[in-house]
């Protein structure tokens, strides 16, 4: 024997029922016995509640209320029972209906609601519902018996959630399904749910999950196989879709995490109405009628075996945090007696409690509607201890959540609190208080709810690890570089997904006119097209409020520019526990104060400031830097060319030839910044010997950096970068001497920057073939590390030292290392 529960909305409308009789009829030709247990149509038990509230307040619209429940329930009839059938179905309903109408007449006359009353109004909800979807089966030509639960379920009095006398019950239900002639030959038991009677056959009501308490009650009662819950959904789910939405299916779950996860606000079922179930082991499927082919969840004593360590995550989005504390706490029995004594007495429902093994406090969660009352309780109760300075004020913390990982496989398995703690901690979501309990199934973290959507889906994509986990990216500069990363990235998208585990998805994206964000994602493909038609005026403070609003998990920020104002930006995102990656190297050559900030800040915030290539583009120079200082290495002398723009120049310029021509080249190829007398002035090489200067240990600023100029007066003055091409044409010569004074000697130029004794020097040097600087080609750059470890022969990096897709490649690293980090 099998029960099968159908819910409101499985009976909400036409489409609905014809979707819950194909169900019946299917079952029918499989040939298990089976019992129907049904809820009212959806929302009709909410409108009996508002009527009889209308009725007590002598307000006669609720006859109005009554005639839309009524269509309601006749336009299901005309649907879908044929019209010589209707007249006489129509009258048996019209007949419950004017009892129902009867009995509102009585309440608003007498103008008194009482919970019997109520329950009994509610009552009507199931038995319509129930006594019409009975004759459209029978209409089918299926034999069907109408049940009322009033007959089988019998209970207290306590009305609104009444207790259910079993061994009553569990008697009745046998001796009806083992006597009555109709079942016996076959006809199909289609039972009222969520009502039932007092011994003196007073109507009463279940309460909350109802006819999933009389599907239990019922299957307990007959030893059923197996109860089937339908529902409008596909079973339980890994987290709430509407806030999560990776959230999965979950195939197989035991009554243990079912009733964690719905105590925290999973509503798909309510686990204690299935009490009778468990305790029978009976296993409970959770089906959707409108998609009825999906397996849904199967709740039973055991699950199978699992892919992953936790089941589930649920939240309660919205309670205030009582702490109690004082000195007057510690060794002192019975404190917490006397609270949780006064609590319950005063029916306030305690959500979580956690208290540290000092005993000198004790916090616990309530619904915030309740904070109020509570302190007042507490006040009252706890006044002389807290007139004796032993109990402190008590205080309440509103604007909480709580989240709650769930699962039998966290029991004995240890990482699991840690790495929960980690990914809030890395996505900047301060902990306020924490619990679990031993049965070690569920640990519960009390959070600030405006970080609720980040710390949940934060949750599930490490938890669930099989699926990718997100990246959310903010770029701003679509320039060469931009632009090259975003190409770079959209074709690893599927590599990164499939062997990085890493779901690259561009958020927001800006140039100097126009923005565009979209928490859903921008595509890697036509971010260009979006980003002109769907963009709106660029203003980075309005980007960087909507990052921050957003407070999406994984976040980096991408500064792709060469702006100065865009840095001061970053300790802002960064304290949002954003994290930055930028080839920009402004924020890194500022004030040394600034670029200390930056890396505290990112310390503190457990976020990550990447700059790999602020210096040499992609060549891995700041990590081989930051390796060789983290392993205790002290740097003697740094030695090197920095500028991919000089080092062609240099590595190009011949004799004849147009100094401006070369110049020219290195700017088309992509080398030289976007203001090239940057380059050519040694500011750009300045600020990349005084970053690994400080990266070294030396906290040096940028008037500690001198600088030899290379270029003739004239050049250094124009105003413009048209001017001072001309003044490179016009200083032709100049270069030429230069040259051929170096090529006198056999030598080569060199724009060589140098840190030694705290002193940085930079210079245009030449260079003989003995000279490790004298064999490079194309853009390269070289570093020489010369350190307590690396004294006799340096350490060497060489390389390209520019271009568009070395330095984005360099800056994709970056990204994905903050990726893997996160994750
Ligand atoms: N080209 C190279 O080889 C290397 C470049 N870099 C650095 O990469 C950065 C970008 O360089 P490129 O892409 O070559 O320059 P680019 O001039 O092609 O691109 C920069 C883009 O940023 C935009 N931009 C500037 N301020 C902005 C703001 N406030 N909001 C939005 N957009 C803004 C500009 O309109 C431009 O489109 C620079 O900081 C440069 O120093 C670093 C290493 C190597
Ligand atoms: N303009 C720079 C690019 C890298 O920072 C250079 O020429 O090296
Ligand atoms: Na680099």
């Amino acid at each position: 024997m099998i029960v099968l529960k159908f819910g409101g909305t499985s009976v909400g409308s036409v489409e609905s029922i014809k979707q819950v009789i194909n169900i019946i009829e299917q079952h029918r030709q499989e040939d298990t016995t089976f019992a129907v247990v049904l809820s009212a149509m959806s929302g009709v038990t909410n409108q009996l509640i508002e009527i009889g509230r209308m009725a007590t307040n002598g307000n006669p619209d609720y006859l109005d209320l009554v005639r839309r429940i009524e269509d309601r329930h006749f336009n299901v009839i005309k649907a879908l029972i044929p019209v010589k059938e209707q007249s006489k179905v129509v009258a048996n309903i019209r007949g419950v209906i004017n009892e129902l109408e009867d009995l509102l007449r009585g309440v608003s006359l007498i103008r008194e609601l009482t919970p019997r009353t109520l329950d009994l109004i509610m009552s009507f909800g199931e038995r319509l519902s129930t006594a019409i979807v009975t004759e459209c089966i029978k209409s089918r030509g299926i034999p069907a018996v109408f049940c009322d639960a009033r007959q089988l379920i019998k209970t207290d009095t306590q009305f609104g959630q009444a207790e259910v006398n079993y061994t009553l019950t569990n008697q009745l239900i046998q001796d009806f399904f083992a006597r009555n002639t109709s079942l016996q030959t076959g006809g199909i038991p289609l039972i009222t749910g969520f009502i039932g009677s007092t011994e003196k056959n007073e109507t009463t009501t279940l309460g909350r999950g109802g006819s999933d308490y009389t599907a239990s009650i019922i299957g307990a009662a007959l030893n059923a196989e197996r109860i089937d819950i339908w529902t409008d959904v596909d079973g339980m789910m890994t987290a709430d879709p509407r806030k999560v939405p990776n959230a999965f299916n979950i195939p197989s779950i035991t009554y243990a995490e079912a009733m964690e996860l719905s105590h925290f606000g999973a509503k798909v079922i309510y686990p204690p109405s299935l009490q009778p179930a468990f305790a029978r082991n009976i296993p409970i499927q959770v089906l959707n009628t409108f998609n009825p082919t999906h397996t849904g969840t199967m709740v039973s004593r055991t699950a199978e075996r699992r892919q992953y360590t936790i089941t589930g995550i649920s939240s309660i989005d919205d309670i205030a945090l009582v702490n109690v504390q004082g000195s007057g706490m510690i060794g002192v029995a019975g404190v917490s007696a006397k609270l949780f004594g006064v609590l319950a007495a005063n029916r306030i429902s305690v959500i979580l409690i956690s208290q540290a093994s000092s005993e000198h406090s004790i916090c616990f969660a309530i619904d915030p509607r309740a904070a109020q009352q509570v302190k007042d309780i507490l006040d009252t109760e706890f006044s002389v201890e807290m007139s004796h300075g032993h109990i402190d004020n008590i205080s309440i913390e509103r604007d909480l959540s709580i989240i709650a990982t769930v699962g039998e496989g966290m029991k004995k398995s240890s990482g699991i609190a840690g790495k929960l703690f980690s990914v809030l901690g890395k996505n900047g979501v301060n902990i306020v208080a924490v619990a679990q309990g031993s049965s070690e199934i569920n640990i519960s973290v009390v959070i600030n709810k405006n970080n609720l959507s980040k710390a949940l889906n934060a949750i599930h994509n490490v938890f669930f690890q099989s699926e990718a986990r997100i990246l959310n990216l903010y770029l701003v500069g679509t320039g060469l570089i931009g632009s090259t990363l975003l190409r770079q990235i959209c074709a690893q998208y599927e590599f990164l997904r499939s062997e990085k585990l890493l779901r690259v998805c561009l958020v927001g994206v800006s140039n100097t006119k126009k923005m565009l964000l979209d928490p859903k994602g921008v595509s890697l493909d036509d971010w260009r097209e979006r980003l002109l038609t769907e963009g709106v005026t660029t203003s980075l403070p309005a980007f960087v409020e909507q990052i921050k609003y957003y407070n999406l998990p994984n976040s980096v920020f991408i500064d792709c520019t060469s702006d100065k104002d865009i840095v001061q930006f970053y300790e802002l995102l960064l304290d949002a526990n954003i994290s930055v990656v930028t080839p920009n190297k402004v924020a890194n050559s500022g004030s040394f104060a600034e670029y200390r900030r930056l890396q505290k800040t990112a310390l503190n915030r457990g976020v990550k400031f990447l700059y790999e290539t602020n210096v040499g583009a992609g060549l891995p120079i700041i990590n081989t830097l930051q390796g060789l200082m983290t392993s205790g290495d002290r740097f003697l002398k740094i030695e090197a060319i920095l500028s991919g723009t000089l080092s062609y120049i240099f590595n190009n310029f011949r004799s004849g030839t147009s100094f401006a021509a070369i110049v020219r080249e290195a700017k088309e190829k992509g080398y030289t910044e976007p203001d090239p007398r940057e380059d050519l002035s040694g500011m750009d090489v300045a600020r990349k010997i005084l970053i690994l200067a400080r990266e070294a240990g030396f906290p040096l600023e940028p008037d500690d950096v001198t600088i030899k100029n290379l270029l003739p007066e004239a050049c250094t003055a124009a105003p413009t970068i048209p001017a001072f091409f001309q003044e490179l044409e016009n200083n032709n010569d100049y270069f030429e001497s230069l040259l051929a004074d170096a090529g006198s000697r056999n030598e080569k130029l060199r724009y060589v920057a140098t840190l030694e004794n705290e002193k940085v020097t930079i210079e245009l040097r030449s260079v003989g073939p003995e000279h490790p600087f004298y064999m490079l080609s194309g853009s390269d750059n070289i570093v020489s590390f010369t350190t307590e470890r690396y004294k006799d022969r340096p350490l060497v990096v060489k390389g390209p030292g520019a271009g568009a897709e070395v330095t984005a490649s360099g800056v994709f690293a970056d990204v994905v290392s903050i990726g893997s980090y996160l994750a």
